[in-house]
């Protein structure tokens, strides 16, 4: 069974990361009046998740996200047609209300472990250059969005065979990141 992870990494995974890289713009998949995100940055932890909150291609089972400091996130280019997807989330997901792709999440609360950092989707800009994904991250969250369980065992296969290992979580240098802000909010309690 061939599956459609996400089509960035389908064919191998295309984005070579550029370490002279400086950020580029991001567009909507509008016919017309393309929201754009200009972001300054190189980006960081680049992964594909599995979670049902995170924007995907159609019929990808994978969504391809990554960090960017906040300070470096603009909207460009007609932002009136932003919209939050769920307020009540960690994420604050601003989508396009004409097409629906998420063009940058936001973290609001000053408490949250990611603080500081906005989520975009690397492959909704046409400069390359950004930072490459090398892990999946939630994986067996796709099930909750139907994928059979079945599969999951070929799913895991397909990822490892891509240089991405799969995690049902963050990757381990994420959870360590978390767990560390975790114990010092502890220790200043
Ligand atoms: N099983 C759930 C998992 C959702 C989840 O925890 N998602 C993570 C990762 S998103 C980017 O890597 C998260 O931090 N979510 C916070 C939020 O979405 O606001 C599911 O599938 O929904
Ligand atoms: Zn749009
Ligand atoms: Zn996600």
């Amino acid at each position: 069974m061939s599956y459609n992870i996400h089509p960035a990494v389908n064919n191998g995974v295309q984005a070579s990361t550029d370490n002279n890289f400086t950020g580029g713009k991001l567009v909507c998949n509008c016919e017309t009046d393309r929201v754009e995100v200009t972001v300054n940055s190189q980006s960081a932890h680049n992964h594909l998740c599995g979670c049902s909150k995170c924007w995907r291609p159609t019929g990808a089972l994978f969504s391809q996200v990554a960090v960017v400091p906040k300070e470096s996130v603009q909207v460009t280019a007609n932002g009136d047609k932003l919209k939050v997807v769920d307020e009540s989330a960690a994420i604050q997901r601003h989508a396009c209300t004409g097409c629906g792709v998420h063009m940058y999440g936001r973290i609001e609360n000053t408490g949250h472990p990611f603080y500081g950092l906005d989520f975009i989707h690397t492959e909704r800009s046409p400069q390359t250059g950004w930072s490459a994904p090398t892990f999946a991250a939630f994986v067996s969250s796709i099930i909750e969005t139907g994928t059979d369980p079945a599969e999951m065992s070929g799913i895991r296969a397909r990822l490892n065979e891509l240089g991405l290992p799969p995690y049902d979580a963050l990757s381990p240098a994420l959870m360590d990141v978390i767990a560390t802000h975790v114990a010092k909010s502890k220790n200043a309690s």
